[in-house]
């Protein structure tokens, strides 16, 4: 009963101080008779829910149908109650005991509460613990979902970039191929400006060529002209002394011969007279005359057939201008007697001068053809094919001389043709150029064929200017000089080397160049035509019968001209050929012979010096050198 009491005071008490909130708080203390408040324990704090769960019931409050509430809210009732139920407990035997057990509620009702609270805070910790991990979940999802993100964003990124670079690679791809489309084109169109270059300059060329022959042309007329202007006047010069001959022969002769008609006319006119008074005599001398008309007409033609017979079987080719070997075999004796009678006399001239017979040449040069001229001759001995050689340069410089003394000193044949002579023959050229090669063959010593001027005859076939003629008798000589031959040295000479056919060139196993002679040369060769033009001008040619077919020619005498005036005039000729040298010294002589005193001085050397080298100039300038 006192228990039952306190607990009515309390309730009473906590409701009337802290209204139906803290009774409603305070259910285990809820006694019925004071409580105005929900007797249903208050239920405690629960965790969140989730918004998926469906919402709790509220909690029925009981129902007051005298509600006694000041405006304020405080309901004064409660405390009336426990106002009276302080009374009955003061009244009470009991009342003692009743707070005691209010007491002792009290503290029960405290630890419980400590306990509540204890346990709240636990639930609290747990919720915030639960808390967190949801936080550090949604953190790790986020996370997760962050880097899922960052990985998808990175392969979208890595997929964007490679189709980028992949879009990249198209675009500089079709670029390439747009760049390679205009590299060609722009090389198209460099082949074609180049063709078109090219095509301009082999026109330009041909005219070039075109105006090089016009004036080649110009330059040989002019020096034929000049040639023919010198002549002239050479013969002029020489022409005073040959008339003071001529007359001085002629009156001798005249008398001569005005004394043997006399004695003849004497003499025939005796036989006359005898032959017309006798008949039979008269008889007798027809008859005589007309047998001897008759044999003489028939030897001659006889004579004639059978001439040409042994001139077309032995005779020499006419392709060939020059020969050692001779017209014919047996003639072949004679010459080479001649010649070494020749070189006998000679030999204490110009062979002992430079070793190498007339032709001066720069020593290296000379060493070389020397040196070929001993091979050619090793060849020979030992019965191998022969070397073809090449000679170029300048005209007037020696080639044929050299060939000449190359072939003398390997101890060949030599015939000389000129590439000029093979057009004319047309149709013949073939047959002749056989003809050639059969002829040198035959020769036992081996045969070294010179072809002069050899670009007019065996240049490049394929130019437009060459008759079929000449393109055959070219692709003659190339099938007889075919294989190396152990009987032919074949030798050209042209100053134009570029001119020549490829395959005449791929023949030639040796090329010489014939350059102009140098200062060293021109003093040697002046002194070489002195010693020839001048010195021995008066010596007669040695010979069986040169006293009897060969005028003799005026000695010269030669005053105060020394190696120093040469020298001088060595310096003075740059530029000159060999032959220009040789003609100069003819001038020279010239010179001389129209002289009064037939003397040649220094005054009169330099003066024709200096008129050569002037024309010479003269001749340079016109030909644009
Ligand atoms: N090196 C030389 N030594 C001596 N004389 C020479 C020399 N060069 C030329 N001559 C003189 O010039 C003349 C012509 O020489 P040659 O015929 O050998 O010349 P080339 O070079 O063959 O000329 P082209 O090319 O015109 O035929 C000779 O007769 C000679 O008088």
């Amino acid at each position: 009963m006192a228990k039952k009491c306190a607990s009515g005071i309390m309730a009473a008490l906590a409701t009337a101080t802290f209204g139906a909130d803290y009774a409603c708080a305070d259910a285990p203390f809820n006694f019925s008779p004071f409580s105005t408040s929900s007797s249903a324990p208050q239920a405690a704090p629960e965790p969140a829910k989730s918004p998926s769960e469906p919402a709790a019931p509220e909690p029925t409050k009981p129902r007051n149908d005298n509600p006694r509430t000041t405006s304020s809210g405080f309901d004064p009732e409660a405390l009336e109650r426990g106002a009276k139920a302080l009374r009955e407990i003061s009244h009470s035997s009991h009342a003692k005991k009743v707070f005691e057990v209010m007491k002792k509620q009290e503290e029960t009702r405290q630890q419980e509460l400590t306990a509540k609270a204890a346990e709240f805070k636990a639930m609290q910790a747990q919720a915030e613990t639960e808390t967190k991990r949801v936080v550090y979940d949604e953190q790790k999802k986020l996370a997760q979902q962050q880097a899922q993100t960052k990985s998808q964003m990175a392969r979208y990124e890595d997929e964007l970039a490679r189709k980028r670079l992949q879009a990249e690679n198209e675009h500089q791809r079709a670029r390439n191929q747009e760049l390679v489309k205009m590299q060609e084109e722009s090389a198209m169109k460099q082949e074609a400006a180049r063709r078109a270059t090219e095509e301009q300059i082999q026109a330009q060329h041909r005219q070039t060529e075109r105006e090089k022959a016009e004036l080649e042309r110009e330059t040989i007329r002019v020096r034929a002209f000049a040639e023919a202007e010198g002549r002239a006047h050479e013969a002029k010069l020489a022409e005073d002394v040959n008339r003071r001959m001529l007359v001085e022969r002629a009156n001798a002769e005249r008398e001569k011969w005005v004394a043997a008609i006399n004695t003849t006319f004497d003499h025939i006119g005796g036989g006359l007279r005898a032959i017309l008074t006798d008949q039979n005599k008269l008889i007798v001398a027809v008859g005589g005359v007309t047998a001897l008309a008759a044999g003489v007409y028939t030897t001659r033609e006889g004579a004639r057939v059978i001439w040409s017979y042994v001139d077309r079987i032995l005779g020499q080719p006419s392709l060939i201008r020059e020969s050692s070997r001779g017209k014919y075999p047996w003639s072949g004796l004679f010459s080479r007697s001649m010649s070494t009678r020749s070189r006998g006399a000679n030999s204490s001239g110009s062979e002992n001068l430079n070793g190498f017979g007339d032709v001066i040449l720069h020593p290296s040069l000379q060493k070389r053809i020397e040196q070929l001229a001993n091979a050619t001759a090793n060849t020979k001995a030992h019965q191998a094919p022969f070397r073809n050689m090449l000679f170029y340069g300048p005209p007037g410089t020696g080639k044929t001389m050299a060939a000449r003394e190359l072939a003398r000193k390997s101890g060949l044949d030599y015939a000389l043709m000129t590439g000029g002579d093979v057009a004319p023959l047309g149709s013949q050229a073939v047959t002749k150029i056989h003809q050639l090669f059969d002829w040198a063959k035959k020769s036992k010593r081996g045969l070294l064929l010179f072809i002069d001027e050899a670009d007019a005859f065996l240049c490049e076939r394929n130019k437009t200017y060459m008759s079929e003629a000449q393109r055959s008798a070219l692709n003659a000589l190339l099938f007889r000089t075919g294989d190396q031959s152990k009987d032919i040295v074949l030798a050209l000479a042209t100053n134009r080397p570029g001119d020549l056919d490829s395959a005449v060139a791929d023949r030639i196993d040796e090329v010489l160049e014939f350059p102009l002679p140098g200062e060293d040369e021109r003093f040697k060769l002046l002194k070489l035509y002195l010693n020839k033009y001048i010195a021995q001008a008066g010596e007669r040619e040695p010979g069986l019968f040169s006293h009897l077919f060969k005028k003799q020619q005026k000695q010269i005498e030669v005053k105060g001209l020394n190696d120093d005036i040469l020298k001088e005039a060595a310096t003075k000729m740059e530029g000159f050929s060999g032959r220009e040298i040789a003609k100069l010294m003819a001038s020279v002589q010239a010179a001389v012979y129209g002289s009064e005193n037939c003397m040649l001085d220094p005054n009169l050397f330099r003066e024709v010096v200096d008129y050569k080298v002037a024309e010479h100039q003269q001749r340079r300038k016109l030909a644009g050198q």
